[in-house]
């Protein structure tokens, strides 16, 4: 488990939030979001947010092959092609705020060996299972997925990572996504349903069959968090948990992206209780499932855009509010110390 942010921090922070040069309260949430920072740092006032690193786990899902988007399989291994490339939606964004972008191939249903070796060192599958029908994952390789994100975590702490964001490339993964929280929640497959890339009515219908037949298939597999995993997840959703897992227990905080960050963070939580603590919400996704799974963690999305691209963008949207926060409560002037002294 891991441990609580530092409620000592916290405490400071919010005394020095108190005495800015600014009206009470006037800096809303980011003045929340900078307490946050301090308690997870443990440093008052809070350092700036140097190494922001986004993980995208990458990963083919078989209901792709069953209507459950409106995008074919085929993309996924293109996106991440263009990952490498530098030229998809997020690493605009990563670009323009600083953050560092790293694709891991976890289950892509593709030859992939001709990108650099640290794409797909690791690949777990190629695509997991189709869950209506079948179990996403054996159970060994559901463990070796969530290593795999686990070492990924590491592997940006060790080399100085201060914040860790997730992204996710798999088309047909906002069913499995789903699937976690309708697991997670107890609810039922109407209930977490969405779009995605934007399937019609009919598309819709297809989806919401499908989850309902996985989480009937899944039974009560789905009370315990990794065989959840193994059943309705998929090798790119379990190493996203891991990473999420190990951040925690690193005490590295994290900002979360849409459906599937969040999906992971919330299986990340049934496996280890406290790790919530460490995670922000970036941004709200019109995804049913998002919002749910972030009202029962407890978390209040930053930005609401009607963003639902997946990749990380949503959080690295994100950044430059966290680093505005932390930049008032640095460098802003105790009111106290404005004023004549008295006497
Ligand atoms: C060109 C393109 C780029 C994307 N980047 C992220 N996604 C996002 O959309 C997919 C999930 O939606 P669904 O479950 O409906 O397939 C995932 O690949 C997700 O990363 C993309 C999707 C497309 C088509
Ligand atoms: O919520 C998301 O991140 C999302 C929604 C639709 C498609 N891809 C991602």
């Amino acid at each position: 488990m891991p441990t609580p942010p530092s409620t000592t921090a916290a405490r400071a922070a919010a005394e020095r939030l108190a005495g800015l040069a600014v009206p009470a309260g006037a800096l809303g949430r980011l003045g929340e979001l900078a307490v946050w920072v301090s308690s997870v740092q443990g440093e008052v006032p809070p350092r700036p947010l140097e190494g922001v690193r986004l993980v995208i786990f990458a990963g083919d899902h078989g209901v792709a092959g069953h209507g459950v988007s409106a995008y074919p399989p085929a993309i996924t291994a293109a996106m991440v092609r263009t990952f490498v490339a530098g030229r998809a939606g997020v690493n605009a964004l990563a670009r323009a705020h600083g953050v560092g972008v790293r694709v891991l191939d976890v289950a892509v249903d593709a030859d992939l060996s001709d990108l650099p070796a640290e794409v797909g060192a690791h690949k777990v599958r190629r695509g997991s299972g189709a869950i209506h029908l079948e179990d996403a994952l054996h159970p060994v390789e559901t463990t070796r997925a969530l290593e795999i994100g686990r070492r990924a975590a590491h592997e940006e702490v060790a080399a100085g990572a201060q914040l860790l964001l997730s992204g996710d490339m798999g088309i047909g993964n906002t069913t499995p996504a789903a699937a976690l929280v309708a697991a997670g929640l107890g609810l039922d497959a109407e209930e977490v349903v969405g779009r995605g890339t934007g399937v019609d009515a009919e598309g819709l219908r297809r989806k919401t069959a499908v989850l309902a037949a996985a989480l009937a298939r899944a039974g009560r597999r789905a009370d315990d968090p990794v065989e959840t995993l193994t059943a309705l997840g998929s090798a790119d959703l379990a190493a996203t948990v891991g990473y999420l897992l190990a951040a925690a227990e690193a005490g590295v905080p994290v900002l979360l992206d849409g459906l599937m960050a969040v999906a992971c963070a919330l299986s990340a939580e049934r496996i280890a209780p406290g790790t919530g603590a460490w995670c922000v919400a970036g941004h709200r996704s019109p995804e049913p499932a998002q919002s749910l799974a972030l009202a029962h963690l407890g978390l209040e999305p930053l930005l609401d855009l009607g963003l639902r691209l997946g990749e990380g963008s949503g959080a690295v949207a994100a950044v430059p509010l966290l680093r505005s926060a932390v930049a008032l409560l640095r460098d802003v002037a105790q009111l106290d110390d404005l004023l004549p002294d008295e006497g």
